[in-house]
């Protein structure tokens, strides 16, 4: 098996004495007896911030990016110096892997990625994966690992995702109530339709409570990867798909690996209104974008940037005839091959027009189908 195990801050670091040693240990042996047994094993881990703030004497989890970036630069190398010695006392040998939100959204970049793993996983190392947080902005953030956790299991064709946290699964309502029960299976969601999620308050050292853990479940059930969630002593039970917690059932089929970081670890730079015929071109024929087919464009951006598409007031008809979708929903999302600036004179034009006009590079589609995937939902940005 290949598989993707998740690990929050909560579970690794306590914000007065730095990274709890015993849990990294407890850890890390329940990761290499997976090993021992055979199984790939992806660590993602969070807590770069949380190890951070003992060393630099901050007392708690910073709230402005600067300090957050300075702490996580001090921390990720103390956590990954824990995991190289755990590890090593088992015969393994750990590779750093940090990821920003360009590293899975550009073509060229995800395929780097996927090599690095690729060939990290081949020479037997167990990658330890997490944001690169000392240098992402709030603009280019995944912003929570358990997102990070569900894209890497798709890009890394995991078996299972195991989310890591410090419940020891998902309840119906807030844990520490006494009449709150654990969830053990969710099939679809109409399981989740009674669960009450709350994100923790700001004092504590987590980030996104069950909120981000639910959707990361989303996302890979959807694309066919189980999810299992669980308490870090549990880990050993969940490497084996067993033991305690809730188990999250594939709802999907995998996707080409690509699509899915557009759909999900990207959000629009911009918008492009599109008639009804065009996303009828796109959704029936799986065609690309062209010009013709463009309404308005608003925001600012260059080509290579991921983009809504937006249907134009009033929707478009569905199968049956009705309205499918209201007007102004984002019913697309993919990289665009024009800059902003330069799509206004193309608008409602056709592909031959422009290229006898103003050149044959105009000929190009403004969004070329493979770089474009179609939005079931109504598009999940990042926080
Ligand atoms: N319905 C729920 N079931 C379980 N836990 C919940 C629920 N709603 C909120 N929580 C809270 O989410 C917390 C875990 O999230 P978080 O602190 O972000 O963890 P991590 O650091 O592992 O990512 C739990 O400690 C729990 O208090
Ligand atoms: N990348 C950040 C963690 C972000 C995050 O999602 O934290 P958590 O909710 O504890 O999994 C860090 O290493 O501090």
């Amino acid at each position: 098996m290949r598989i993707v195990v998740k690990v929050g801050s909560s579970s690794l670091s306590t914000a007065g004495d730095g990274i709890d040693t015993a849990r990294v240990s407890a850890l890390v042996n329940a990761l290499a007896e997976a090993r021992s047994r055979g199984d790939e094993v992806v660590l993602v881990s969070s807590g770069a911030i949380a190890s951070g703030i003992a060393p630099l004497g901050l007392g708690q989890r910073p709230r402005d990016l600067a300090a957050q970036q300075a702490a996580a630069s001090v921390g990720q190398g103390l956590l990954v110096a824990h995991y190289t010695e755990r590890f090593a006392r088992h015969g393994y040998v750990v590779g750093q892997v940090l990821l920003t939100l360009d590293d899975v959204t550009r073509r060229s970049h995800y395929r780097n990625a996927y090599r690095t793993f690729a060939k990290l996983l081949e020479l037997g190392v167990v990658p330890i994966v997490n944001e690169n947080d000392t240098v992402a902005t709030s603009e280019i953030r995944f912003g929570d690992n358990d997102r990070l956790a569900a894209l890497v299991a798709h890009l890394v064709h995991a078996d299972l995702l195991v989310l890591l946290s410090d419940v020891n699964a998902l309840y119906d309502g807030d844990p520490r109530s006494a009449d709150a029960t654990p969830i053990t299976d969710v099939r679809g969601e109409e399981d989740l339709a009674r669960v009450e999620l709350r994100r923790p308050s700001g004092s504590r050292i987590g980030t996104g409570g069950m909120v981000t853990k639910v959707e990361a479940a989303r996302i890979a059930t959807g694309a066919g990867v189980p999810v299992v969630l669980t308490d870090v002593t549990h880990a050993a039970e969940a490497l084996t798909g067993g033991g305690a917690g809730t188990r999250f059932h594939p709802t999907g089929r995998r996707r080409p690996t690509r699509l899915l970081w557009l759909a999900h670890a990207t959000e629009g730079k911009g918008r492009i209104t599109v008639d009804a015929g065009a996303v009828r071109a796109l959704r029936d024929r799986g065609a690309s974008l062209l010009p013709a087919g463009i309404v308005a464009v608003d925001g600012d951006f260059v080509a290579g940037d991921p983009v809504d598409l937006v249907a134009t007031e009033g929707g478009f008809e569905g199968p049956q005839g009705g309205l499918e979708r209201p007007g102004g929903s984002v019913v697309a999302r993919g990289i665009v091959s024009y800059d902003s600036a330069e799509i206004p004179r193309l608008i409602g034009r056709s592909t031959r027009e422009l290229a006898a006009e103003l050149g044959p590079e105009y000929e190009r589609e403004v969004m070329h189908r493979d770089d474009l995937v179609l939005l079931d939902e109504p598009a999940q940005g990042r926080r």
